[in-house]
This record gives C-alpha cells, sequence and structure tokens, in this order.
C-alpha cells in the first residue's frame, strides 16, 4: 500500500495507525460532558468551529455537518500544556531521539495539546539559536512556545533580549546555575539578566543547582571510584539544589522581579519556595512527573542500563522528596507541573558506562505527564479536577500570558479540548509509548482515568488509540511580556525606594 505521508517513518508506533488529520475547518460538538476550568465545573457541551470554541452550555442544536462527539460520563478539559520540554536538543555531546514531530505526536496521544521549549543560545548568540529552532519546528504538529536560555553576557545579548520579547514572542529566559563549563553562568550575570528580565516584563527561570559545588562533587566520586549512575545522586545532593534556589531567590528579590524555579526536585528547594511565598515574593515552583512519581533507588540499580536511564539533573531523590513535592503541589506551596521532557536512548546513554558524568542528562515524561498526574494528584484524593485542570493546563497559559486563548474551555478559546474518562485506566509501557525512545521511566505504571480523545487546534489528533497527526500544523505561540507576575510590582519598586529615601532625608533634616 501507499507509504502514509502524514506518518514519520522513526516514530515509534505502526504506521497503520496513523492518518490524515480531519481537517481544522470541520465543526465539532462535544456533548454531555462534565466541562472543567480551573475555577468551575458544569455539565454542557462545547461546540468548535475553525479551531476555535465557540460556544459553552447546555443542548445545543447542530446540523448534520457537524462531528458529534459523545463526552456523558466523562470529563472535557484543556489540553495539556507543558511548561518544560527539550525536543531536538544538542546536549552532552549529542541530541535528543525526540524532535518536534515525534515528541509532540507523544505529547497528543497524552492529553498535551501545547508546550514549551527552551531556545538555546548558538555561542552565546540568541539570534542564531531563534533561527535555528525555527527550523527545528517546521515540522510540528501541535502548538508550542519558547523560553530562551541565556549563556553568556553581552551588550549584544541584552539587545537581543529585548528583540526576543518585542518581536519574536518570548516572554522568558533560564539561567542555568549548573552545568559547569558548559550552560552555566555566573552570580554576575545571573543579576544583569534579572534586571534586563525586569525591564521587558520577561519571567526569569532558574536551573538551580551550586554547579561548582556539583563539580566539586563529581571529582570527589570518580575519585573515590565510584563511576556508576549512583554517583550521579551522590555528586549532587539536595542540600546544593536548596542552596541555588534560595541564591536565585534571594537576587530576585533584591531586584524585585518574579521568579520561577524549574525542575524542583527536592523537600530542600520546595521549602526555599514555600519561606519566599510566605513572605510575599512571587515564586514560581515547577515539580516535574519524574520528581514527583519515582525515587532514587532506580540510580541504584545494578544494572547499568537501567540505571542510566534515570540520570537526570537535579537528580531523582530519595522516597520522600515525591511526596512533599505533591503535598506542595496541593497546598499552593508550588503552581504547576511540567516534565523536562529530555529523551536519550540506551546507546547514548551508554556514552556513560565507565563514567556517569558522560551519561547524556534527561528523562521521558511529555506523553505520561497527564495520566500521572490525574492517578497521583487526583485519584489519591490530593486535588480536586479543577485542581487538575489548573495545575497542568491553566496556570502555565497564565503564567506565560496566553490564557484564555489557551488553559481555558471558553468561548473564543483555542480547541485544544480532551475527553477524559475517569473510569477507564492506562498503563505505561515503552511497546504501546509514542517516543522514539527505546525506554520508558515509567514502565509498568498503571492507574485511573485515560485520555480517550485529544483535540488540538480543533482537529480530532487522537482517538480510539489512533494517532491522527501531519508536521506542518503546529503553530508558533508568541507570548507577550508582562503576565499578571508583573501586576503592581513598579508601586512595590515605589514603596522600596521611598524606604531608602526616608532614613536619607531624615539623617539629612537632622544634620
Ligand atoms: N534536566 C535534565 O537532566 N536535562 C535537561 C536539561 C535541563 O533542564 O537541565
Ligand atoms: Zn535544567
Ligand atoms: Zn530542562
Amino acid at each position: 500500500s501507499e507509504p502514509n505521508q502524514f506518518c514519520d517513518a522513526g516514530i515509534g508506533y505502526d504506521e497503520s495507525m496513523c492518518g490524515i488529520p480531519s481537517s481544522a475547518s470541520s465543526k465539532l460538538l462535544i456533548k454531555g460532558g462534565t466541562v472543567v476550568n480551573a475555577q468551575h465545573q458544569e455539565i454542557a457541551d462545547v461546540y468548535v468551529e475553525d479551531g476555535i470554541i465557540v460556544a459553552v452550555k447546555p443542548n445545543i442544536r447542530v446540523g448534520d455537518d457537524v462531528t458529534v462527539l459523545d463526552a456523558t460520563g466523562k470529563f472535557v478539559m484543556p489540553g495539556g500544556i507543558d511548561p518544560h520540554t527539550h525536543l531536538d536538543f544538542e546536549f552532552m555531546g549529542t541530541e535528543t531521539v525526540d524532535d518536534f514531530f515525534s515528541g509532540q505526536a507523544a505529547a497528543l496521544a497524552g492529553g498535551t495539546t501545547m508546550h514549551i521549549d527552551f531556545v538555546i543560545p548558538v555561542d552565546g548568540s540568541l539570534t542564531a539559536g531563534f533561527e535555528a529552532y525555527e527550523k527545528k519546528t517546521k515540522k510540528s504538529c501541535m502548538d508550542y512556545g519558547f523560553h530562551m536560555a541565556i549563556t553568556k553576557w553581552d551588550e549584544t545579548v541584552s539587545k537581543e533580549m529585548e528583540l526576543m520579547v518585542k518581536e519574536k514572542g518570548i516572554n522568558s529566559f533560564k539561567f542555568f546555575m549548573a552545568y559547569k563549563g558548559a550552560l552555566m553562568i555566573n552570580d554576575d550575570l545571573l543579576l544583569e539578566g534579572f534586571k534586563k528580565c525586569k525591564s521587558l516584563g520577561a519571567l526569569a527561570m532558574v536551573h538551580a543547582e551550586n554547579g561548582d559545588a556539583v563539580y566539586e562533587g563529581q571529582k570527589r566520586m570518580i575519585e573515590l571510584g565510584i563511576t556508576g549512575p549512583e554517583g550521579h545522586a551522590l555528586s549532587r545532593p539536595a542540600v546544593l539544589e536548596g542552596e541555588a534556589t534560595a541564591r536565585a531567590i534571594r537576587l530576585a528579590s533584591f531586584v524585585n522581579n518574579p521568579l520561577y524555579v524549574v525542575h524542583v526536585m527536592s523537600i530542600d528547594a520546595m521549602e526555599e519556595i514555600a519561606k519566599a511565598r510566605k513572605e510575599g515574593q512571587r515564586v514560581i515552583g515547577e515539580p516535574v512527573v519524574s520528581g514527583l512519581v519515582l525515587d532514587e533507588s532506580w540510580l541504584w540499580h545494578p544494572d547499568f542500563k537501567t540505571a542510566a536511564r534515570y540520570v537526570m539533573s537535579p537528580p531523582i531523590r530519595k522516597r520522600g522528596h515525591d511526596k512533599a513535592l505533591q503535598g506542595a503541589l496541593s497546598t499552593g506551596v508550588l503552581q504547576l507541573v511540567g516534565t523536562d521532557h529530555c529523551a536519550f536512548n540506551s546507546t547514548q546513554k551508554a556514552f556513560g558506562i565507565d563514567d556517569f558524568r558522560k551519561i547524556p542528562n534527561g528523562v521521558n515524561g511529555i506523553e505520561e505527564r497527564m495520566h500521572l498526574v490525574w492517578n497521583t494528584m487526583v485519584e489519591s484524593g490530593q486535588v480536586s479536577v479543577t485542581d487538575y485542570v489548573r495545575l497542568t493546563s491553566t496556570e502555565c497559559a497564565r503564567i506565560f500570558n496566553v490564557y484564555p486563548r489557551k488553559g481555558a474551555i471558553l468561548a473564543g478559546s483555542d480547541a485544544d479540548i480532551i475527553i477524559f474518562n475517569p473510569n477507564a485506566s492506562f498503563e505505561i509501557t515503552a511497546k504501546s509509548h509514542h517516543s522514539r525512545l527505546d525506554a520508558n521511566v515509567f514502565e509498568g505504571k498503571k492507574g485511573k482515568g485515560k485520555v480517550e480523545v485529544t483535540i488540538a487546534g480543533g482537529r480530532i489528533v487522537w482517538q480510539n488509540n489512533e494517532l491522527k497527526v501531519a508536521p506542518g500544523t503546529g503553530r508558533y505561540i508568541k507570548m507577550p511580556p508582562f503576565s499578571y507576575l508583573y501586576d503592581g510590582i513598579e508601586k512595590i519598586d515605589a514603596a522600596y525606594l521611598s524606604s531608602l529615601q526616608a532614613p536619607v532625608n531624615r539623617a539629612k533634616s537632622a544634620s
């Protein structure tokens, strides 16, 4: 038979399961489901035309030209938004196996309809990095946005940040406090970067680990003859994550700009965030699904191939950190869940067979996040269904300033929707996943709840366990600066300035 032009031969699923996605101009009616937004849930129909939600209300009547999906007894929720992914990422001497087609196809099969990936500058150049990622994303089959890493500092970078925000639709910049000799920056750059972010209304993000101390810890392990994956955990303990988180928080407070801490993996980091938030500081904490449901014991597995799969940074921590992060998510200390999907297969992980420092860092999650968060947080009773929507979609849209276009089932929002059956079940296996990875760190995990239908931009892309995706159908979503996190910042600045001025004035008038 004719090869299916809409399937990528390299992708890890049967080509016969792919098809042509239904046209974006088709009309859809989702009938009788419980529509869930972050604030409210109600039984209603959802009517979609040309990729946009047109109406949300009970008993919508339509003509014969409309595709009707029955959602009785099921939840109709905004598609997931993953705030943290690395597709087609060149890192540690290799490149992730998932690109902007296979990674997104996997995401859609798991109910995620938008993700935000990290553009890495080329030799420090933001413009060159942006252009490189524009090429990588040509094959996209779902909507995506960009954060951008800042890896060096000079006048050109400062001007390029302005260009990225004002013209290219980027409203967040990531600073790596780890990966010494590669992506890592120092406190001097962190301060300059924070100040620039603030002037642009962009969100500063940090990978918070003390990179100098990690480097020292790694040397120690090698000197002790500890070369296996357990050395990864031993060389970068939670205290180094806590220290860097605290430092970034204090520097952000000094500049008075909002801060986003990516992949919060430890109690140590989480408690720093809790403390700062209690004092009124605007700090967002993002746990990732691997940190919420896995523990460090995998890194001690006697089989290198198995253990190496779990190497990511900061490391997956000892049992107890996972539960504490779940608790922090349920009580509002942490605000949204990402994945840090960064897929390296067994051959790539084997680069570090004799030295854990050479194991490419990263685990999967883009396809599994929605199911695992449901099972871990909702099925266990820790959060409500509306909270689930907030944690997996709405809060991300708000933080990155694309709400309510994204993250909501409202008239006028993009038709990025999932139909979720709370009475069905899921099971994760590398055999059935859609990533190009040859293994899955969540292998064998099963639970209740299943994404039965994914609609992205008005197209049914996942139904009856079949993907219908086409390269080139995903859109770049520009994200404007000055999200709600910036509301009132200037008033706090003014109060701070007058608090500095007052004692100076008093001293002057007393003299
Ligand atoms: N996290 C990880 O191990 N790999 C991806 C790069 C990063 O986010 O630090
Ligand atoms: Zn990171
Ligand atoms: Zn990452």
